[in-house]
């Protein structure tokens, strides 16, 4: 049973195409992660499924029908990317006042123990550090018992200590059968969570697969080297980028390369080797995309 869907959605926000014709699902049970460089279309995605915006052609939905009705968001947990707290409250006063919003809320003190904010019960959340209410905006979208969660950037400006404390929230809540959505830049992150991961890039889905898969997809190496005469033919190069005589090439496949160019007997200098960022996986993987 799907709990979230998204069929053939695309959304607009002017002229810019923020998603393209996505379709995505999420099985009850599941714990899938979302990755994606700044401005992929994550958010506008989450926000689409938990009814905060209207596509803008296709179809979305929540436990089976319209998010934007609040009977089907009743069982329905989200932190956004940012939230505001009222700063003159108590860390405790606003769990009771979000708590009040459903018929059967965790208990207040079970919640602060999961994500391990007992000792902040009493503060204001305006002297809170940033991190702290990071910890506190995602411990609400567990308030009231939801079935299922949709957190975006949830560990974002978290020191690794309070990210594993809330990995650990996270992951009692999966072990218990709640569904996960969340988002993030970092396989890393998604990796420590989730088996599948849904890999966004320019308003599309680039991939959706175990994350063991997508980190072959995003293991690009970056083989810089000089080179004064034309390159042979080479396997396995997914772009080139050209300084002058300095040539980049993103593969997959490092020693592979190196060995060709060896094989083909080209008088290249100065090679270096390096893992690319994310990002640079991630334009790769685009234009492969946009070229198929
Ligand atoms: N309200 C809006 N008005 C205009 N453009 C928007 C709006 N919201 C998002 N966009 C644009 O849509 C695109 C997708 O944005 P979105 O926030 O969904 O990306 P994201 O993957 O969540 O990025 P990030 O990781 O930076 O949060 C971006 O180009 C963004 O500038």
């Amino acid at each position: 049973m799907f709990l979230a869907r998204a069929l053939e959605v695309t959304r607009r926000y002017g002229d810019k195409l923020a998603l393209d014709q996505v379709s995505f699902d999420v099985a009850a049970g599941e714990l899938v992660g979302l990755l994606g460089p700044n401005g992929a279309g994550k958010s506008t995605l989450v926000n689409l499924l938990t009814g905060i915006r209207r596509p803008t052609s296709g179809r979305v939905e929540l436990f089976g029908g319209d998010p934007r009705v609040p009977a089907h968001r009743r069982e329905l947990g989200v932190t956004p990317q940012e939230t505001g707290l009222p700063a003159s409250l108590r860390v405790g006063e606003v769990v009771d006042f979000v708590s009040a919003h459903y018929d059967n809320p965790l208990p207040r003190a079970e919640l602060l123990d999961r994500f391990g904010l007992t000792d902040l019960v009493r503060r204001q959340t305006g002297g809170l550090s940033g991190g702290e209410k990071r910890r506190v905006a995602v411990a609400l979208a567990f308030v009231g018992r939801p079935r299922m969660v949709f957190l975006d950037e949830p560990t974002t400006g978290l020191d690794v200590q309070a990210r594993r404390l809330l990995w650990d929230g996270i992951r009692a809540f999966s072990a218990e059968g709640g569904t996960v959505v969340l988002t993030s830049h970092y396989l890393e992150e998604i990796e420590a969570l989730a088996r599948r991961v849904v890999v966004i890039g320019g308003g599309r889905v680039l991939a959706d697969d175990t994350v063991g898969a997508v980190r072959g997809l995003v293991a690009v190496r970056r083989v810089s080297l000089t080179v004064r005469e034309p390159l042979p033919e080479l396997a396995g190069v997914s772009d080139i980028e050209r300084d002058g005589d300095r040539l980049h090439l993103l593969t997959g496949d490092a020693d592979q390369l190196v060995r060709d160019l060896v094989a083909y007997g080209t008088a290249f200098e100065d090679l270096e080797v390096r893992p690319t960022s994310l990002e640079e996986a991630f334009l790769a993987l685009t234009r492969e995309s946009a070229a198929a």
